[in-house]
């Protein structure tokens, strides 16, 4: 049996954290080559048929093999008020746990695609029943574990050894998690291959890329979006700012986010009661005015309410992200909640630094926007000064040679600029840097944004030869760091820049850092895959129940 699989990227926020929730600011989100993975495909035809003969409802089951105690089954019936999906643990091979993120992605996908599909196509189409198969590449848990039972230290050729999407060992809710955004990784590729699988949305609908951002995306990767955006909201209990959501479906991008006013109505609905997705017919207008609050045409791709955007984002060639678990780990919604406090008792002193912050933000995703352009226009002198630099410490780039061109020097200072936007500059040219900002921002609300542990470790590492710039990602705290390398061509792997950052992590004292494999995804945001292209993934689809 043939199954649709889609896959959606993890994220990181370079710049923007805080920010981001107000639609005023934006953020800078890189998608990462870390995915979730869903797989869908229809129930076994004899088995559909026992059941069917057996007068038993259309059933989906749902696992993660990553976890103990992780498959989910789920009944679906139909009626006048359209499709429900309710969790049943009345079989030997399902768990009785819950999952609420899965639960309500299946219950709102299927009454979205109800609607769009009109009555009695979905019922045709999930006649078999569905088997569903989600997992996650490694990044998005904690593998610290996996690798001290095998004996290997913290490094990405150990983390290479392990096979991919590895089981946890544990069940969900214990697993740690390293802050890449599994959960809006999961839901978009769930909503998103249950909607090409049912016929939904077009197959082609995540093909053309998302260059152009929001603009020209078809309407079935909006469709998706606003979708995964409003079940995420939901699992979550709060209408986040969606950076991550935006991130798992068009792939990096500078974010702003939507007004939460399209999503708030649909807020309290957390019942599995159907709720209208798609716009009201004129016709249906008049009885819902009769009848109560109208219920508005809050998810179709074609609400203008949705005002968020996207616009195209990413790292400049020859750089090479690097992100690294830090264990100690913080509480973010708890970090947020202050910030936050802070910020509406003292707004005018929060709202020049988020307008500081912005500012710099926005230069920063410029300055690496240009470098792009100038690989584009001079490729040979981009890549003769990614290696000269890769060679050197950030405080020797701007150092006077005489036997440097003109244009190799203009491409040189466009990395330097990059350093000094992210870092408390050690050139010479003194300005505001966002880690400055962000420190500024944890002082003056009291909230350990980028703690002296996490001070020391950055400096640290932006202290090595090629190193362009780093930060804490999100939220901040405990959790991680992200580091922006250059990546030379033809250099021997060891004088590589991520080797020099590699070792510095394994070396370092005072935290435990344990690297991440993960770096910026080339593939924009989600897509549809062949399990065979996926290694390990057809095993899994394949493995019984
Ligand atoms: N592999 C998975 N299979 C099924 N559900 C998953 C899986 N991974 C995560 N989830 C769901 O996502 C929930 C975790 O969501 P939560 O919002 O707490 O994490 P997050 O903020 O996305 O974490 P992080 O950014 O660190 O990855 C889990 O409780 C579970 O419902
Ligand atoms: C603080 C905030 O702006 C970013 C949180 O990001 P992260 O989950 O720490 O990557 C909150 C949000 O945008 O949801």
């Amino acid at each position: 049996m043939s199954s649709t699989i889609a896959s959606s990227p993890g994220k990181v926020l370079l710049a923007g954290g805080y920010l981001v929730l107000d639609p005023v600011y934006s953020g800078v989100v890189v998608s990462t080559s870390a995915r979730f993975y869903t797989a869908v495909k229809d129930l076994d035809e004899a088995e559909t048929i026992a059941r069917a003969r057996a007068g038993r409802p259309v059933q989906i089951r749902v696992r993660s093999p990553q976890f103990v105690d992780a498959t989910w089954l789920y009944f679906v019936s139909f009626d006048v008020d359209g499709v429900r999906v309710e969790q049943v643990a009345d079989n030997a091979s399902t768990s009785s746990s819950k999952n609420k993120f899965v639960h309500l992605a299946l219950q709102r996908t299927l009454a979205l695609a109800h609607q769009v599909l009109g009555e009695g196509t979905l019922q045709n189409k999930l006649a078999y029943g569905l088997d569903i198969t989600i997992v996650g590449d490694n990044d998005f848990y904690s593998q610290r574990a996996q690798l001290a039972s095998k004996n290997l230290p913290p490094t990405l050729a150990s983390l290479a050894q392990l096979p991919p999407f590895s089981t946890t060992g544990v069940r969900l809710p214990e697993v740690h998690k390293t802050g890449l955004g599994s959960s809006a990784a999961l839901i978009t590729s769930l909503v998103s291959s249950l909607l090409v699988h049912v016929g939904a949305i077009p197959r082609d609908s995540f093909e053309n890329d998302t260059e152009g951002g929001k603009e020209t995306a078809s309407a079935g990767r909006r469709l998706a979006h606003n979708l995964a955006q409003y079940v995420h909201c939901l699992a979550q209990g709060k209408v986040g700012s969606g950076f991550d959501v935006s991130a798992a479906v068009f792939g990096s991008q500078i974010y702003t986010r939507f007004d939460p006013a399209v999503l708030q109505p649909l807020m309290a609905d957390d019942s599995v009661s159907p709720i209208r997705l798609t716009p009201v017919e004129p016709k249906l207008i008049q009885h819902v005015q009769a009848t109560g609050p109208p219920p508005l045409p809050h998810i179709s791709h074609e609400n203008p309410a949705w005002d968020y955007r996207v616009e195209p984002f990413r790292l400049p060639p020859l750089t090479r992200l690097m992100l690294a678990d830090v264990d100690a780990g913080s509480d973010t919604p708890s970090l947020v909640g202050k910030v936050l406090k802070w910020r509406k008792e003292d707004s005018v002193t929060a709202n020049a630094l988020w307008d500081a912050l912005n500012n710099v933000n926005r230069a920063l995703s410029a300055a690496l926007l240009k470098l792009a352009k100038m690989y584009e226009q001079n490729t040979a002198a981009y890549v003769k000064a990614v290696k000269y630099l890769s060679t050197l410490q950030t405080v020797q780039w701007l150092a006077i040679n005489p036997n440097l061109a003109p244009a190799d020097q203009e491409i040189m200072e466009a990395f330097a600029e990059v350093h000094q936007l992210s870092e408390a500059s050690v050139l010479a040219i003194s300005r505001v840097d966002i880690r400055a900002k962000m420190r500024e921002m944890g002082n003056l609300s009291g909230v350990p944004i980028e703690p002296p542990e996490q001070t020391k470790l950055l400096d640290g590492c932006v202290a090595g030869a090629g190193v362009i710039g780093g930060g804490v990602p999100g939220a901040g705290g405990y959790d991680a760091i992200w580091l922006l390398v250059l990546d030379p061509l033809n250099c021997p792997p060891a004088e590589l820049p991520s080797s020099r950052v590699e070792r510095a992590w394994t070396n370092w004292k005072g935290l435990d850092v344990s690297p991440l494999s993960a770096s910026e995804s080339v593939a924009k945001g989600v897509r549809l895959e062949e399990a065979a292209q996926v290694p390990g993934l057809q095993a899994l689809i394949d493995a019984p129940w």
